[in-house]
């Protein structure tokens, strides 16, 4: 037989399921076909809404669910076949089995998990390979206790990670191994977080898991799922997996863009950053918004052209029963409306006074009282009978004191609004406040923060705009995937800061005020009622609102958050249903933290659960081979993954100078380009150097480790890998520049 042709039996089963994929599709356009009607008749009430919601979402799940309908067979043991798909698809018989499972589904489980070991009933599994409507080719695997590799379905596999890469990440449903779909699948209910070496598929399963959780939770897509992600250029990296899994009530975002209007203009001082990034600032914050709680004392107020005090006790009652678990705000909406109501009675009972006093003859001075109550009424009321007012008169004096433009203008005087960013310039800028609620800090660390804070000075105006670019650089924000209601959270120009860049300005933020910001904004709360403007997907809604409360959150790179960060990632989801992924080896942050337990003990303490996952998809065994050392350096204490695959290409090195440094790189990414003809090539290089090499190489990425991180090409060039590891945590970024190829990895040398 050639190489390459097709036994009698391969012809066969590609024949038997070209008949299944064929009847699966003309189900799926009935289907589509059904719903399209349904969706245009009219909608009368509510439950009309919400109905019309569901069938959208089925309906774009089906369109969607063009490329790849059906991936997958299990034939059990008993005789029974069902097909895995992309969607779930009934049969015209209801009541019969479905005819296509949805890979979501929990009947769909052993297709992912059953080994020749632990069969789960079935005898063989099949991958079916498609291209469009046509079935290219099956791969079988008999799960009938013949040799077991420990890989699901490795032929399917393996020819999909030797696929050339795109600069898209693609789905995995077809070929997802048995320890990821366990995390996959894991309950949602507490903190999960999943250690993985870099390749080992970690954001494939942070977004297959999303996809689950969304299909076996519905109720989480009226919350939507927050997926946070390390930067914009990995967003958009990842940015078609969740739609292609028909996900859309989906918000990605970085830490950087998580508040909406704010956005980050320039780097910070690593040393600042750590500093920033403590847990400690939720209590210095908590007791610098305790602090501008005014002091209770006496009151006093003008109402009607009389004078009327509060006396300091009373004051001191209401404010203490306001700021009882209430941010700022809220409790000093609570002090405003208690202080209406004990105005009223105050009036009342002057009333009272002045009713008695009338019976001795003081007529006109129950007249000017009257004045003062609701309508300026003098008739005859309840009120005239025996001088007391009655709840009602009460009620309607409390809600016109409510309504009197001088109350609220004393309120806010007494106890004035703040706004979150202004009042954390003020925190961070002032030594003096810093010691006196952030007594934690040492008097260097002060200095360094307040440094950071200071105006720019005119000779420093430029270097802070090109620090902006480069934050900018960083990759476009993130936004909506195409063609999905799928939203990036937060995005924001510069044009929407409150600081625009200029001479004696304040500084734009960096990314370690962020969290600041977010815990100072969630103690003051909204000053006024939120109001989110009517329309928009749940997606849309989430992203504009700070306060919004998510289904479950997802994060990505998770090594790199700070302890405020996590604190921020909290906030947006009370019930911790948080799935983390990320690779403590990789973290390059200005935390210290070499571990999870360290990494989360200030904000998760002994809550949450560990997984890990172990096995490299993406790096060949040749360069694993290659990140001992370097993982050393780095101070690990994890077992490096086990690579699944070799290239059979070897690393290689080459030694060059600084002068030859250019050239030879530029030759080297050409040499790359052509034998990667068709897939993609990337650069990781110091800092220092990534300015050069953009220039000299405009058609490949050039990033620095930080910026590769969660990326990957099928060929790497590294430049000047000592240069990597004589960065801060620089023995980090070099495992993390080395893991990034599929195939091929060169490093270029730097000597005298
Ligand atoms: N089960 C799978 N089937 C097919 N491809 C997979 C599978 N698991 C992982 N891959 C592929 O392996 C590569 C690495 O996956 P991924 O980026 O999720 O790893 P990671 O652990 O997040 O890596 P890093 O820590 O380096 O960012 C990707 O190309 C991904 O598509």
């Amino acid at each position: 037989m050639l190489p390459g042709s097709l036994t009698d039996a391969e012809t066969e089963a590609i024949a038997e399921e070209q008949r299944f994929l064929d009847q699966a599709v003309a189900r799926r356009d009935r289907l589509t076909e059904h719903l399209r009607g349904e969706l245009e008749a009219a909608v009368a009430d509510e439950l009309g809404v919400a109905r019309q919601r569901m069938l959208r979402q089925q309906h774009g799940e089906l369109v969607r669910a063009r490329d790849g309908l059906v991936f997958g067979r299990l034939d059990a043991l008993d005789g029974t076949v069902r097909h895995v798909g992309r969607v779930g698809l009934r049969d015209e018989d209801e009541t019969a089995d479905p005819l296509l499972l949805d890979w979501r589904a929990p009947a769909a489980r052993p297709f992912y998990t059953a080994t020749p070991i632990d069969p789960q009933g079935q005898a063989r599994r099949r991958h079916v390979r498609t291209a469009g409507a046509v079935v290219t080719g099956v791969n079988d695997e008999p799960l009938d206790g013949a040799g077991d590799t420990g890989l699901v379905g490795e032929g399917a596999l393996l020819a999909a990670l030797d696929e050339r890469r795109t600069g898209r990440m693609s789905t995995a449903i077809a070929t997802l191994q048995r320890e990821q779909d366990d995390i996959v699948r894991a309950e949602a209910t507490g903190p999960l977080i999943v250690q993985g070496g870099p390749g080992t598929g970690k954001t494939v399963v942070a977004l297959h898991r999303v996809a689950y959780l969304l299909f076996t939770h519905r109720q989480m897509a009226e919350q939507a799922v927050l997926v946070l992600g390390p930067s914009a250029r990995f967003l958009e990296y990842i940015g078609q997996v969740l739609p292609a899994l028909g996900e859309t009530a989906v918000v990605s975002a970085t830490c950087d863009t998580l508040v909406p209007g704010v956005v980050v203009g320039r780097e910070e001082d690593r040393a600042v950053s750590e500093i920033k990034g403590r847990a400690l600032w939720q209590s210095v914050l908590d007791r610098y918004v305790g602090a501008m709680v005014p002091r209770a004392r006496d009151l006093r107020l003008r109402w009607a052209g009389e004078d009327y005090v509060i006396g300091g006790a009373v004051v001191t009652q209401i404010v203490a029963s306001a700021t009882q678990g209430r941010s700022y705000h809220r409790a000093r909406a609570v002090f405003a409306e208690q202080l209406h109501l004990v105005l009223a009675e105050a009036v009342a009972e002057q009333r009272e006074a002045m009713l008695a006093a009338m019976e001795e003859g003081f007529e006109d001075i129950l007249a000017r009282v009257d004045r003062g109550l609701p309508g300026g009424h003098v008739g005859a009321s309840a009120s005239d009978v025996d001088g007391l007012l009655s709840e009602e008169e009460i009620e309607e004096l409390r809600e016109r004191i409510a309504e009197d433009a001088a109350i609220a203008r004393f309120v806010e005087f007494w106890w004035p609004s703040r706004e979150p960013a202004a009042a954390l310039r003020e925190l961070l800028s002032d030594p003096a406040e810093l010691r006196r609620f952030a007594p934690e800090l040492s008097p260097e660390e002060i200095a360094q923060v307040v440094a950071d804070q200071a105006p720019v000075a005119a000779d420093e105006a430029q270097v802070v705009a090109d620090q902006a670019l480069v934050v900018a650089d960083k990759g476009p924000a993130p936004r909506a995937a195409a063609g999905t209601s799928t939203e990036a959270a937060g995005q924001a120009s510069a044009a929407d800061t409150d600081d625009p860049l200029g001479t004696g300005e304040p500084r734009p933020w960096a990314a370690g005020d962020i969290p600041l910001l977010d815990a100072l904004a969630d103690l003051l709360g909204e000053s006024g009622p939120e109001t989110p403007p009517p329309g928009g997907s749940v997606a849309e809604h989430a992203r504009r609102q700070r306060g919004w409360v998510y289904g479950h959150i997802v994060v990505d790179e998770a090594q790199e958050l700070s302890e405020m960060q996590w604190q921020m990632v909290l906030r947006r989801c009370p019930t911790r249903s948080i799935t983390a992924v990320g690779d403590i080896d990789q973290a390059e942050a200005s935390h210290r933290h070499t571990s999870w337990a360290q990494a989360v003990q200030a904000t998760l303490g002994e809550r949450w659960t560990a997984a890990e996952l172990t096995i490299c998809y993406r790096t060949p065994r040749e360069v694993m081979a290659l990140t001992g050392p370097v993982l050393e350096r780095a101070g690990s204490h994890n077992t490096p993954p086990q690579a699944v695959r070799s290239a059979g290409i070897a690393p290689w090195e080459l030694a060059v100078t600084p002068q030859t440094l250019l050239e030879t790189a530029e030759q080297s990414v050409a040499a790359l380009r052509q034998r990667w003809a068709g897939g993609t090539v990337g650069v990781v290089a110091p800092v220092s150097r990534v300015g050069a090499l953009r220039v000299a190489l405009p058609d490949v990425p050039v990033l620095t480790a930080t910026q590769a991180k969660g990326l990957e090409w099928d060929a790497t060039l590294v430049v000047d890998p000592q240069g990597i590891a004589a960065e801060p945590r620089g023995w980090n970024g070099l495992y993390v520049a080395l893991t990034r190829c599929t195939q091929e990895l060169g490093q270029l040398i730097i000597g005298r």
